[in-house]
């Protein structure tokens, strides 16, 4: 038998970290709900604020089984440690005040999801951070503008919502430079399917919403990176910038998420790629990007960074904006809602949905088209997810 750290993805998402016998022989862990924990003395509370013992002390700052959680996100990101939060946008939100402050530059890729982008081009501007979007898909563009005070270089990879990859080793090649971190959102692909810490990333961040818990059914995120970069996400920016705790609850939804990802994505994988092959030759469809397409104009760094490739899928039609809202009316079974990673096919319009906090310029700027359908390829029989894409093409063309 290997040794724990040896062991496989598929092992260690399911074993890492969770002994029953430690438990009565409970074979899933215990689920924390107390808000508190009990000293024994003042001394021991004493030691306890002051780290130098391992006495849990509040949930805002963990519990026993969200540190299960966290380690075994750790070990799946094959990072030192992890945190842990109540949303995508508490893990990302936490992390970048803990790393910047007024004077310092952030680098942002063009191509975010919404909510991330109004953080990084609004949310951070009246506390004096400067933030530049640039097209990081060609690394040039930051070794042209990075200097001293840029301190976080900031991606996902793909990109939510128009598929766009970055490479993960060539930027963390400029940003090693510099005093300067960089973080990738690894939400598209999950830690099964790319490691950005293992290609250069000094963090990764989740939405553990989407594929982690998978079913549609909590609002969680992760960030996973160094030990000393861990420690002070929790004890500043969650602890006292964001209070963005995950709930008892929703850890132990995760942690079954989490057990059967592998075989999730690999159902999802295998959706994408014929559903993707399905548009790519459709009359109706003008534009279809997916990594796993020969004709993905980034198809080499996919097969070179990513294992697989996932399961989002973005295209255009041969219409305009209300033929393409009346073709996704016009789905029966494929439901139009945002969110994504979900065992239900999911279809949304990013420019009036998960991205409308872009401008009509803002979108065209960042690279994202207007008239672009994103779709989440669940885990239904896939006979059936294309027949509902064709019934929903013959019924408004
Ligand atoms: C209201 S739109 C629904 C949410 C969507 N995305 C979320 C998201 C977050 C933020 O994650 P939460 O805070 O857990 O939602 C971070 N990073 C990425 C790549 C994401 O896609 C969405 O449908 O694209």
């Amino acid at each position: 038998m290997k040794n724990t750290d040896q062991r496989h993805f598929a092992t260690q998402a399911i074993h890492a970290g969770y002994q029953p016998r430690a438990h009565q022989g409970a074979l899933t862990p215990p689920i924390y709900t107390s808000s508190t924990y009990a000293f024994d003395s003042v001394r021991q509370g004493g030691e306890a604020f002051q780290g130098e013992n391992d006495h849990f002390i509040y949930a805002r700052l963990g519990s026993p089984s969200q540190q299960l959680l966290e380690n075994r996100l750790a070990e799946l990101e094959q990072a030192e440690a992890a945190l842990a939060t109540a949303s995508g946008m508490g893990a990302i939100t936490a992390a970048i005040w803990s790393l910047v402050k007024p004077g310092d530059e952030i680098i942002a890729d063009l191509s975010l999801y919404g909510c991330t982008f109004s953080f990084l081009a609004h949310g951070l501007k009246p506390f004096g951070i400067e933030v530049t979007f640039l097209n990081l898909s060609d690394p040039a563009n930051l070794a042209r503008h990075i200097t001293n005070k840029t301190k976080l270089v900031y991606s996902e990879t793909p990109s939510n919502p128009n598929m766009r990859l970055v490479d993960i080793a060539a930027l963390a090649d400029i940003t090693r430079a510099y005093d300067c971190k960089l973080m990738i959102d690894n939400t598209y692909c999950t830690p099964y399917l790319q490691n950005p810490l293992t290609l250069g990333a000094d963090l990764v961040v989740h939405s553990a919403t989407k594929y982690l818990g998978g079913h549609g059914d909590l609002i969680a995120g992760f960030v996973a990176g160094t030990k000393p970069d861990m420690d002070h996400i929790r004890m500043f920016g969650l602890k006292d910038m964001t209070g963005a705790v995950i709930s008892g609850f929703d850890v132990a939804l995760l942690l079954r998420g989490i057990k059967t990802l592998h075989v999730r994505m690999d159902r999802h994988v295998e959706n994408a790629h014929q559903v993707a092959a399905y548009l790519e030759q459709s009359k109706y469809v003008k534009n279809t990007f997916y990594p796993g397409l020969q004709t993905f104009a980034q198809r080499q760094l996919a097969d070179r960074q990513m294992r697989q490739a996932g399961g989002m899928i973005a295209f255009e039609l041969n219409a305009d904006r209300a033929q393409s809202a009346a073709f996704v009316d016009a789905l029966q079974m494929i439901l139009c809602a945002v969110s994504l990673g979900d065992a239900e096919t999911l279809i949304q319009h990013p420019a009036s949905m998960t991205h409308s906090t872009y401008s009509e310029e803002e979108l065209l700027a960042h690279l994202i088209s207007p008239n672009l359908i994103r779709i989440s390829v669940g885990l239904e029989h896939i006979d059936d997810i294309i027949t509902d894409l064709d019934q929903a093409f013959e019924s408004v063309f």
